[in-house]
């Protein structure tokens, strides 16, 4: 059987960080990401308009534009998140050769770490995954923290 994923605790506040796609799944993971680093890098032709205001408060850069491969030539972490998903395909084939950490969206066997439900409160920092079993089961682990941290602490 396949072993579960580490989750390791990282400090992105210097990494390169690019999220390819600006629509409801990409928009659910920026936000997330704001609380980790203020340089996040967002490139697509179509944004979520809730996403205007977190570039306003200079949280985000967003290129408004086609992906290109060059736009992560100098990435340290990408997620692949947009609809079309051939692109998050060839984004995938170039990041595992340049070894860039990736995440695609759509394809759990393209992920070289996945995305966690998160629940937060003061220094206390809970990232959640189903090893990509089962998000539903995830989320719920997820609510049922944050309903005991608000609790505990
Ligand atoms: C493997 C993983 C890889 C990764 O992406 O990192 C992955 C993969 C996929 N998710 C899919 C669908 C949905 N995922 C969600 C929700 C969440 N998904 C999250 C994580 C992960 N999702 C990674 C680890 C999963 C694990 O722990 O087992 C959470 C925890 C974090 C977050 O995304 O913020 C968040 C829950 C917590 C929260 O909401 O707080 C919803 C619900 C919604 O969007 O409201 C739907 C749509 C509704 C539905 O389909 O039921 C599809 C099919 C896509 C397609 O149809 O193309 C794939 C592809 C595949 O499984 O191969
Ligand atoms: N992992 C997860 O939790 C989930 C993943 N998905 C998958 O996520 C993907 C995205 O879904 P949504 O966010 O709902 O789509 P959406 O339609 O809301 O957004 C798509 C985004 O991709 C961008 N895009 C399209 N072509 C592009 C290009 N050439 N260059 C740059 N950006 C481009 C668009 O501009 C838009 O911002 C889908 O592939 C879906 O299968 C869907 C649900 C949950």
């Amino acid at each position: 059987m396949k072993k579960p994923y580490f989750p390791l605790f990282v400090d992105l506040s210097e990494k390169k960080v690019y999220v390819i796609g600006a629509g409801t799944i990409a928009k659910r993971r920026i936000r997330s990401l704001t609380d980790f680093t203020d340089h996040l890098i967002v490139v697509a032709p179509e944004v979520n308009p809730e996403l205007n205001g977190l570039e306003q408060e200079g949280k985000i850069t967003i290129l408004r534009k086609k992906f290109e491969l060059q736009d992560i030539a100098e990435a340290d972490i990408v997620i692949a998140a947009t609809n079309d998903h051939s692109l998050n395909g060839e984004i995938y084939d170039y990041c595992i050769e340049q070894e860039i950490l990736v995440n695609v969206c759509n394809d759990k066997k393209k992920c070289d770490f996945y995305f966690p439900g998160l629940a937060m409160k003061d220094n206390v920092v809970v990232g959640v995954t189903a090893n990509g079993t089962n998000h539903k089961m995830a989320r719920k682990a997820v609510e049922k923290i944050r309903e005991m941290l608000e609790e505990w602490l």
